[in-house]
């Protein structure tokens, strides 16, 4: 563990090189990992985890395109792919990846499953700060752990497959056989993380709530309507609009935001356009901090909490969202995205 500067807080994070994989493999060598779940980060993870060398199972509902998935990634039913109560029995870690919605359905069959010495792990601390919406009250003798990649079991397998490793929180909510954190550090490495850094299930939970409403997906395709359609109304074209709202910041401007910062994007580019931003940036802190300020108390009072578990318990959730999202594909912008995509000398 060391003790690290960031932009002048002293935080604990865990680096690969203290916990490396030898120390992780030698850490888990007579346990049996069940990912239970095989949607987004269950593929992500369950690789990453083979991949490094794990006794990993999987565990999905029978007959599902999610069993298929798993067929085609490898995994053999009756020797390393079973029901979920079966792989929840054969597990010593049960690594809870169903959707948070599926969770709270799944628990009552699972928890029987839950025998002392178990560990119980999450990648959200969804079900547990919200036990009182959830249900998810894990048994006195396991161990309850967290480990949260940031960002989607897309990019965890894609980092993984390319040398790279996408960073993870991590969190310890009952240690009851006393190894709980060589547990979780050795499952956030075998997974394929970065580096680990500290947090709590209800910070996790809420910092992750507030980030993919927030910046991460909702606010930013917010900011690129309202940008697009002010442009789109006075007359740019389409692609004009697409170019100058999303297609620049992708391509050109994120890169070196992820490489350098954002004061060295700015560096890279005119005079002119770094007296606007500067100018302008201010502006838009001030018209949507209230915003995010709502957001985080609808978080920390469970109302956000309520709206998904209780639109995922609809019948018809699928059918809603997919006409949802549909809306977000037919829509010019995205539509005119598309086209741009397409002309992208890669891509021809
Ligand atoms: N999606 C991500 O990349 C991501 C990133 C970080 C953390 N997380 C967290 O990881 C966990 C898993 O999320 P996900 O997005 O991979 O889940 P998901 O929505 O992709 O669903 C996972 C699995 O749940 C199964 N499932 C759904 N309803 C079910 C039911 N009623 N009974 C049995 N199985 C059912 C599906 O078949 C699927 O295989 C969640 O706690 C989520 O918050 C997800
Ligand atoms: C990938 C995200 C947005 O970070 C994750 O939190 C999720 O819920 O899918
Ligand atoms: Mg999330
Ligand atoms: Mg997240």
């Amino acid at each position: 563990m060391a003790m690290l500067d960031f932009g002048g807080t002293e935080e604990k994070v865990v680096l690969r090189k203290e916990f490396p994989l030898k120390k992780a493999l030698e850490t888990l060598k007579d346990e049996t990992i069940a990912v239970i779940g095989y949607g987004v980060q269950g593929p992500g993870q369950s690789m990453n985890l083979r991949d490094n060398g794990f006794n990993v199972i999987v565990g999905q509902r029978k007959g599902g395109a999610s069993w298929d998935k798993a067929v085609k990634d490898g995994w053999v039913p009756g020797e390393t792919l079973f029901p979920i109560e079966e792989a929840a029995a054969k597990g010593t870690i049960i690594q809870y990846l169903l959707s948070d919605a599926a969770q709270i359905e799944v628990w009552p069959k699972l928890k029987p499953h839950l025998t002392p010495g178990k560990a119980l792990y999450f990648s959200h601390g969804f079900g547990i700060t919200y036990n009182d919406q959830t249900g998810i009250h894990a048994p006195e003798g396991v161990d309850v752990i967290l480990v949260a990649p940031k960002g989607s079991g897309t990019s965890l397998r894609r980092m993984f497959v390319a040398g790279r490793g996408l960073n993870s929180s991590y969190a310890i909510a009952q240690d009851a056989t006393g190894r709980a954190y060589e547990r979780v550090i050795a499952l956030g490495i075998g997974v394929g993380s970065g580096y680990l850094f500290e947090t709590d299930f209800k910070r996790e939970v809420y910092s992750d709530l507030t980030g993919e409403r927030g910046t991460l997906m909702g606010a930013i395709q917010g900011i690129f309507e309202a940008q697009y359609d002010v442009l789109r109304s006075h007359g740019h074209t389409p692609s004009e609009a697409f170019n100058e709202t999303v297609e620049e910041l992708t391509q050109s401007l994120m890169p070196l935001v992820a490489e350098n910062g954002m004061d060295w994007m700015y560096a890279n580019c005119s005079t002119t356009a770094q007296r606007g931003a500067l100018d302008w940036k201010d502006k838009f802190r001030d018209a949507t901090k209230p915003v995010f300020e709502d957001l985080y108390n609808s978080v920390a009072t469970g109302k956000e909490a309520k709206r998904s578990i209780d639109s995922n318990s609809q019948p018809d959730y699928r059918v809603k969202l997919e006409a949802e999202l549909k809306e977000l594909q037919d829509s010019e912008m995205w539509r005119a995205g598309r086209t741009v995509r397409s002309l992208r000398p890669e891509n021809n």
